[in-house]
């Protein structure tokens, strides 16, 4: 049996998830055997598997958040284009039966798709609704607007709530996510997709999103809005009942399903209404898979083999299902719809709804080189916004200077 290692980042549910996927893969065939482990937080799985790849012991599989993805594109030698895995295999693989948006973040301008789309998300708003209706709002109705949401979030206050409102993944939901949503430029170069996207700059101190972080500063001091830490940690403030609304992945959802003790409500991302062209559309996030160079022939089909497999459309549906993470092919949606999914449990297309519009260049997607490093600099900064000890303008026009350090960099060392 020729054994596959595959490294990724799914913690509680969404590592039964994986195992189970590969348990199914395993149990289907006798030639492979995919072995799963988890190496830590995205941004720790990465720069695990970089420093193997230099000693020659990288996995054949990588999962890898979007956000390394132009990092990933640019490490020529390292990874093997995935539409080249599949085709070397003969394997049956059709990148047009991917939704546009997810198909197009992962393709190379030449459009060859160099990472396989896996787990795909998308930023939505998840609130309690048993507090709303302890704080005399209505359960059914979620806030549409960030006005609303603040509002909301004083009333949460008044009635004894000691954490309104959290958010997740800072950088994505209020920066990345937020920009497309209101159709602003996030970085020059659409954002890093066109063909030079490699001589990107950030743009994220416009006065919209100077105006926004200094809303939620005023919302922090007030106690309406409660920092929960980096990354997912806010999370779990949300399922224990601590935090009455949130913001964060699609994918989010499977635990909640299984976790929450309280009745809660699934819904679009908030906007300024006095936006012209907002709501716009999110942006994805998420993660996809990499396969790594330097293998046998002999693994590589068997990499190709386990991607098959996750290509079937009933282990889509299932999976979206399961995790909230996008269903990746319309396939995989029209499939979940026909079953009544969505009807049985509102709020699960809130995602897909939110992804399925006409793109503008503002809001196609967001992929900057060294980006992983660049997300860190935009949680120090608003770190110290949320701490009191910057002005939202101050520490946006921080994170575009340091940002902007750091894309010179990736410019400096890039090769077509
Ligand atoms: O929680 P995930 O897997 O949807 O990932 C969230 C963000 O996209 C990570 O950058």
């Amino acid at each position: 049996q020729t054994e596959i290692q595959w490294w990724h980042s799914m913690t509680a549910v969404n590592n039964e998830w994986v195992t189970d996927l590969a348990r199914q893969f395993n149990e289907s065939q006798k030639e492979y055997k995919v072995v799963p482990t988890f190496k830590g937080a995205y941004d720790e799985s990465m720069t695990a598997a970089i420093a193997a790849f230099r000693s020659g012991n990288a996995p054949h599989i990588l999962q890898v958040f979007e956000v390394g993805t132009a990092t990933m594109m640019a490490s020529k030698g390292a990874t093997v284009p995935v539409a080249k895995v599949m085709q070397d295999a003969g394997a049956d693989f059709d990148p047009k039966a991917y939704i546009p948006a997810v198909a197009a973040y992962y393709t190379a301008p030449n459009g060859q798709m160099l990472s396989f789309p896996f787990n795909s998300s998308t930023t939505i708003f998840y609130y309690n609704k048993d507090a709303f209706k302890k704080a005399g709002l209505n359960p059914d109705k979620a806030p549409a607007t960030w006005p609303e949401v603040f509002e909301a979030a004083k009333k949460l206050k008044a009635s004894g709530h000691s954490c309104p409102m959290t958010l997740a993944w800072n950088g994505w939901t209020q920066l990345e996510s937020f920009s497309a949503w209101h159709n602003v430029e996030f970085a020059t170069e659409k954002n890093g997709l066109s063909a030079n996207g490699h001589k990107a700059r950030m743009k994220i101190n416009s006065p919209l999103h100077v105006r926004h972080i200094d809303n939620l500063a005023k919302a922090a001091k007030a106690g309406e809005y409660l920092y929960k830490g980096r990354g997912s940690a806010a999370q779990a403030s949300f399922t224990a009942g601590e935090c009455a609304m949130i913001q964060t992945s699609s994918g989010f959802y499977g635990d909640v399903a299984k976790n929450a003790k309280f009745a809660y409500g699934l819904a679009p991302m908030p906007y300024y209404p006095d936006v012209k062209g907002a709501p716009q559309n999110t942006v994805i996030g998420g993660a996809s898979l990499w396969v790594m160079a330097g293998k046998k022939p002999e693994e590589y089909k068997g990499v190709a083999k386990f991607f098959e497999f996750l290509s079937q459309t009933k282990v889509q549906a299932a999976s979206h299902q399961r995790t909230g993470y996008l269903p990746i092919t319309m396939g995989a949606y029209e499939l979940t719809d026909k079953s009544g999914f969505y009807a049985k449990h509102p709020g699960t297309d809130v995602a897909v709804n939110q992804m399925v519009r006409k793109v503008t260049d503002n809001s196609r997607g967001i992929r900057l080189g060294n980006y992983v490093q660049i997300r860190t600099i935009e949680d120090e900064e608003m770190e110290q916004v949320w701490a009191g000890k910057k002005t939202a303008k101050e520490a946006l026009d921080a994170i575009v200077s340091r940002g902007n350090e750091l894309l010179a960099r990736f410019e400096r060392s890039y090769k077509q």
